[in-house]
């Protein structure tokens, strides 16, 4: 079998799919995007085919790895998220080749059903009681949402109480029924994260996601020392070469590599073993489309220690488009009390309605994340 043509197609609200084809009719769908840059990963999804067209898709291990080491600048969220859609596609066409779900190829399932979150709040993370009412009404008891607005290197009491009297109305609401972890978005510089997390404490949050920037990880241990809250993060990391050093150092108990940014299925499996080893868990990132949710699905189904999977429904990214919009059977994801079933169809287990793809990419927005500026004008992280 041979590869014969690989096609992107932007789409809202602000996602990406490949559809890889072959030269024996089995097509492959993989999800490569970074959110603000699609067109940027197309660029360089288009610049892979080259290579890819006439090569065999069965030979996963060595595309990923002529495609990762071929060039000489490597890594990075362009490059790793262009591969990581490619490595979808080959995973899902080896899988339908075969006849059987991609979790079969990797050893099977470690488990029945996967548990799952909701985003509630939005950017600005105002009114979230009657989100979670509402979600929960839908069987969900696990939520993430941010933990704060523009927030200074340096803050103030105000800014700090502001953040934790929204978290302390939570638990006064649900007291202990329901779950949520608290995304500071990279928005909290050192600082005050350690202000921050102390503040939360008796709140008693899941965990804290990004409670710095990626590029400030070595504060994790630090942080990890001030605080009982668990910390995640990961979405800003993108091979198994960024997570190493965070396993090394430690801090981090919730590792959440997004397999539409990091490398794919192929380098997201490897980054889940090296987490159990260091007893460190697992919950990919996920705030995108179909067929980014069904690869986290088989990484989660085959690893010992995942325990949370991110899913986009009703995210309040999602304008323009969601995340069941370009799947032919919308019980492809089958969500019951917050538990997502295995994915039973060969591949990916996923059918995507490729006419509404077409459709929707006519004119596909160029989806950018907002400019955040701080009172006196300096920019803010979003
Ligand atoms: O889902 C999350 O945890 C996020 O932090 C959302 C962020 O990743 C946006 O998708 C960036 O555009
Ligand atoms: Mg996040």
């Amino acid at each position: 079998m041979k590869i014969t043509k690989l096609t992107t197609y932007r789409l809202p609200p602000r996602w990406m799919l490949l559809k890889i084809e072959t030269d024996e009719g089995v097509v492959g769908w993989g999800e490569p995007v970074i959110e603000g840059r699609a067109r940027t990963v197309e660029t360089a999804v288009q610049e892979f085919a080259p290579f890819l067209i006439g090569q065999d898709p069965a030979r996963i291990n060595d595309l990923w790895q002529v495609m990762y080491r071929g060039s000489f600048y490597r890594g990075g969220a362009i490059l790793m998220s262009a591969i990581a859609g490619i490595d979808q596609a080959l995973w899902d066409i080896k899988g339908k080749l075969l006849g059987v779900p991609v979790y079969e190829l990797l050893g099977g399932l470690v488990r029945d059903r996967m548990k799952t979150y909701s985003w509630v709040g939005g950017d600005r993370p105002a009114d979230v009681i009657a989100d979670i009412r509402r979600l929960r009404a839908g069987g969900f008891d696990t939520f993430k949402m941010n933990g704060t607005e523009e927030f200074g290197i340096i803050d103030s009491a105000a800014a700090v109480d502001s953040a934790v009297a929204r978290i302390a109305e939570i638990r006064a609401a649900f007291g202990n029924e329901i779950e949520f972890g608290i995304d500071f978005h990279g928005r909290v510089a050192a600082p005050m994260a350690k202000v921050l997390l102390r503040a939360l404490e008796p709140y008693r949050p899941l965990f804290v996601e990004e409670p710095v920037l990626a590029e400030q990880a070595e504060h994790y241990p630090r942080l990890a020392e001030s605080t009982s809250i668990p910390l995640a993060a990961g979405e800003r990391m993108y091979s198994r070469f960024e997570f190493k050093r965070v396993f090394e150092q430690g801090g981090i108990a919730i590792v959440q590599p997004d397999l539409s940014h990091a490398g794919g299925i192929t380098e997201c499996v490897k980054i889940a073993a090296m987490a159990e080893a260091y007893d460190v868990a697992l919950a990919p990132h996920c705030p995108l489309g179909p067929v980014a949710l069904a690869a986290c699905l088989a990484v989660d189904f085959v690893s010992h220690n995942a325990v949370l999977q991110e899913q986009s429904m009703g995210i309040h990214y999602n304008k323009g488009g969601e995340l069941l919009d370009y799947v032919l059977n919308k019980d492809d994801f089958h969500i019951e009390g917050g538990y997502i079933s295995p994915l039973p169809k060969p591949g990916l287990g996923i059918v995507i309605d490729e006419a509404r793809v077409i459709e929707a990419s006519r004119n596909a927005p160029d989806w950018r994340n907002p400019l955040w500026r701080h009172a006196d004008g300096s920019v803010a992280e979003w």
